[in-house]
């Protein structure tokens, strides 16, 4: 059975190789400002890519030995940053598309980084306290030699949050022999966290939603918003829309789904889901994630894993509006399709940047000392995302492409241009 299923997934993933996709939409972009081939050849995979084997001791006495990666994309800007994944679907090439994406998130939102990612093949869910814990030291050991404040910067991504972050942290500023906040973001308050990180995503998200639902003449009140995801993403998203008087009809985690036509209880799902964002797993009726992606909607915020709207289930997607809270949820043939269908689609790049821009906030603070109040970093937070939504829109309007190869266009301008100053290419 186990066998069984993971042949699937590695047929999936081949189909929808998000690597082989990004690369094609970077082509495209690089093609499209007027570079030469070079720069493409640069851009199309990371500089860096690390893997390692960690060791973790197990309650049980065994030795497990589990496989890490860190990807680092491009560094002509500044220090690479981007999260960290845990996750038993964690693959070589998932880590690089990620990584790529980071680039563009913070060439879009114009931070002074280039993209990195990594990720472990785990189950957390699996896993004691205990466990993660050693897990989560052994990675930054693994890796400490091309990670640091001033080289590349690790942050909270699928399965991973503040805890881990803590003792990340705590395992680098050992080897370091020095306190440093600065290495990592996601962060505890107490440890130099940020105010407003742990809802940035979902902040950010629903600034893009603000912006796209004035274009497309949607009011907010009584919108019938679907969530796929109920984690760090989903989760606030949800709430923020519930509390502006949007209607949350569905949600979901890994497990399944939930419908109300009404409008569900988002603050009693908040209090009962677990920390891995489970809650479907208390109710008897619920429905597939593919019935939730295919609800009749306004805005639907795929907010969990990658390839989840693609050219099987595009077609019935019903939303007037997709907003990318998850990183890569949507292959490119079905971007085709639903741009085609007048379907204003938001791409991750764009969506999802509210996480990496408070968390250069995060590390700004860090490296000053001083801190700032949440109002600060909300005025700072949404300055940024409108400026980015409308020059990605505004781009995809006076260029006449869709919204991702407009992100990729504004997105990669920064690495590109970088790399060209340092005499690489
Ligand atoms: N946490 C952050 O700051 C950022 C997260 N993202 C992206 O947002 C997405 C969600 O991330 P987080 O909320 O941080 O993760 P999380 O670990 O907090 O939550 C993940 C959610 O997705 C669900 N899920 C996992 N596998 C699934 C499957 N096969 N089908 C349906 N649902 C599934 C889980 O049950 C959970 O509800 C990811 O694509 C991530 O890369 C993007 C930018 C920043
Ligand atoms: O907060 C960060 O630095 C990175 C967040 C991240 O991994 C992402 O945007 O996909």
């Amino acid at each position: 059975m186990a066998a069984e299923k993971g042949a699937e997934q590695k047929a999936l993933e081949e189909k929808h190789d998000v690597l082989k996709s990004t690369q094609t939409v970077i082509h495209e972009a690089l093609e499209k400002l007027g570079y030469p081939e070079e720069v493409y050849e640069l851009l199309k995979e990371p500089m860096r890519m690390l893997t390692v084997k960690i060791p973790v001791r197990m309650d049980d006495g065994t030795t497990k030995i589990f496989t890490g990666y860190r990807a680092q994309h491009n560094d002509a800007v500044g220090p690479t940053k981007g999260g960290i994944r845990f996750h038993p679907n964690v693959t070589e090439n998932e880590v690089k598309a990620l990584s790529i994406w980071m680039t563009l998130k913070c060439g879009i939102v114009n931070l002074p980084y280039g993209g990195g990612k990594g990720g472990i093949i785990c189950d957390p869910r699996e896993m004691s306290f205990r466990e993660l814990e050693a897990l989560s030291r052994g990675y930054v050991r693994a890796i400490s030699q091309i990670v640091g404040p001033t080289k590349d910067i690790p942050a909270p991504d699928v399965f991973t949050n503040s805890q881990i972050m803590a003792w990340m942290m705590d395992e680098y500023s050992r080897i370091d022999e020095f306190n440093s906040p600065g290495f990592i973001t996601g962060k505890p308050l107490v440890l130099g966290g940020s105010h407003g990180r742990e809802s940035a995503t979902a902040k950010g998200v629903t600034i893009c939603i603000h912006e796209a639902a004035k274009r497309k003449g949607i009011n907010l009140k009584g919108a019938r918003v679907v969530v796929q995801g109920f984690g760090n993403a989903g989760s606030f998203l949800s709430k923020f829309m519930h509390d502006e008087g949007a209607k949350v009809i569905g949600i979901s985690d890994a497990y399944g789904a939930l419908y109300d036509p009404d409008g569900l209880d988002i603050d009693y799902l908040l209090d009962r889901r677990d920390s891995f964002g489970t809650v479907t797993k208390l109710f008897d009726n619920t429905i597939t994630n593919k019935e939730l992606l295919e609800l009749d909607c306004d805005i639907l915020v795929p907010a969990a894993i990658e390839n989840q709207i693609t050219e099987e289930n595009a077609h019935n997607i019903r939303a007037q509006i997709v907003v990318e809270a998850a990183n890569g949820p949507t292959t490119l043939e079905a971007t085709r399709i639903l741009t085609e269908r007048g379907i204003l689609l938001v791409p991750d790049v764009l969506a999802s940047s509210g996480g990496v821009t408070v968390s250069y906030f995060e590390w700004v603070q860090n490296n000053q000392g001083y801190y700032w109040s949440e109002e600060e970093i909300d005025e700072k937070l949404e300055k940024v995302l409108v400026h980015s939504f409308e020059n990605v829109y505004n781009t995809a309007q006076t260029r006449r492409v869709d919204m991702r190869l407009a992100a990729y266009m504004v997105g990669v301008r920064k690495a590109a241009e970088a790399s060209r100053f340092r005499g690489w290419i």
